[in-house]
């Protein structure tokens, strides 16, 4: 019989030490999870007093561990949502298009996983921009990127293209691979042990299904027939999923990480751009902008070929992008607490009023 340590629990989730039953969100639906447990597998609801009055819990995800109110007879209640040692977020924008945003969220997509296979095809897909944003994204939620260059048997200089992901992908490792030709394949093995979690970000056709239909030996997931001329695909994958292959190894794809957003990832900056960091706090002037100054180290590098101009120029975009995201969150934390703020200092104006 399963445990659940076979879908990746390890006891470092179980630091609260709550001695509990527990189990890991497979799928979100609407109102519900599907959840596997020691049991089983089970549906289960949030508990309310928990979720939804006290709001003391984060909102569980696919990939989560939790701890529940087993029910054999019907819904289990889901009663806690145990520390994540990593995850994906996306902006959650709330049903307003991204110009009109009334409130803005943290929304997470996916938890506690080891690895993200970013996933980009060889042909028409490949565009390094959003390999370097993936990467960010990856480095922040707490787990190893790999990048994984599919669909290998489709271009002839497959090692040419391999170069230039590799002076971007800094501090990652680059695999090519073809599942229609096993090419590459074998490399993965590394990362496909038995109770390790993996997730896969990258867009609709880059072959993520393929991937996971190969390593699981049979069809796990829907895979879409594109045409190749112009990379046109359909969205097939239609709901959270997290699945346990027969080698032991986990899988995550949700639709939710197709939108993921710049939430909080400057460290995820820092660390995917070490190399054009590298050169801070090395200017003339400490409060250098790096852009006419003389004796700029960041100006210096990139005449001196030492740093390409196309990673400052990514690495600008990326901070920009996530500093409006943040500016966007904290002005609207900020007018949250002026209503909470005004709303008490009317109900204490009104008791005041009451007493005298
Ligand atoms: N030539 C070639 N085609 C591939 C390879 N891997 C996948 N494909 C094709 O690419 C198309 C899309 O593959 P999927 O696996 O459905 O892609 P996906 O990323 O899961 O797409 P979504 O589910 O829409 O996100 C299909 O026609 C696959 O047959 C490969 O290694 N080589
Ligand atoms: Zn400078």
């Amino acid at each position: 019989m399963l445990t659940l340590n076979d879908y990746g629990f390890v006891p470092q989730h179980d630091s609260l030490n709550t001695g509990g039953t527990y189990a890991r969100v497979t799928a979100v639906h609407k109102q519900r999870f599907s959840l596997i447990t020691e049991q089983g597998e089970c549906l289960a609801r949030l508990k309310p007093g928990v979720y939804y009055i006290n709001c003391t819990e984060e909102f569980p995800t696919t990939g989560d561990f939790v701890e529940i109110q087993y029910n054999p007879n019907g819904e289990s209640l889901i009663t806690k949502t145990l520390p994540r040692k990593s995850k994906f977020s996306r902006n959650d924008f709330s049903g307003h298009a991204a110009g009109f945003v009334k409130t803005i969220k943290e929304q997470t997509v996916a938890a506690n996983f080891d690895y993200v296979f970013i996933m980009q095809s060889l042909n028409h897909d490949f565009n390094r921009r959003r390999i370097e944003r993936y990467l960010a994204q990856a480095w922040q939620s707490g787990a190893i990127p790999v990048v994984i260059l599919t669909k290998a048997d489709l271009i002839a200089d497959v090692a040419e293209y391999v170069a230039q992901v590799e002076k971007i992908a800094v501090g990652a490792t680059v695999h090519p691979i073809s599942v229609k030709t096993g090419y590459g394949m074998e490399a993965l093995a590394n990362y496909l042990k038995k109770g390790k979690t993996i997730v896969f970000l990258g867009s609709s056709g880059v072959g993520k299904s393929s991937l996971a239909n190969t390593l699981a030996g049979k069809e796990v997931m829907l895979v879409s027939d594109i045409r190749e001329e112009d990379s046109k695909g359909r969205h097939t994958t239609t709901h959270r999923q997290l699945i346990l292959l027969d080698s032991g190894v986990i899988i995550i794809d949700t639709p939710g990480m197709r939108e993921l957003g710049m939430w909080e990832v400057d460290e995820g900056i820092s660390e995917g751009f070490s190399d054009v960091e590298h050169f801070f706090g090395k200017c003339r002037f400490s409060d250098c902008k790096h852009q006419s100054e003389p004796g700029c180290a960041i100006k210096g590098a990139i005449e001196s070929g030492q740093l390409p101009v196309e990673r400052w120029d990514s690495y600008l975009a990326l901070k920009k992008e996530a500093a409006f995201v943040e500016d966007r969150a904290a002005y609207l934390r900020n007018k949250d607490a002026q209503h909470v703020a005004l709303k008490v200092s009317e109900r204490q104006r009104k008791k005041g009023e009451k007493r005298s």
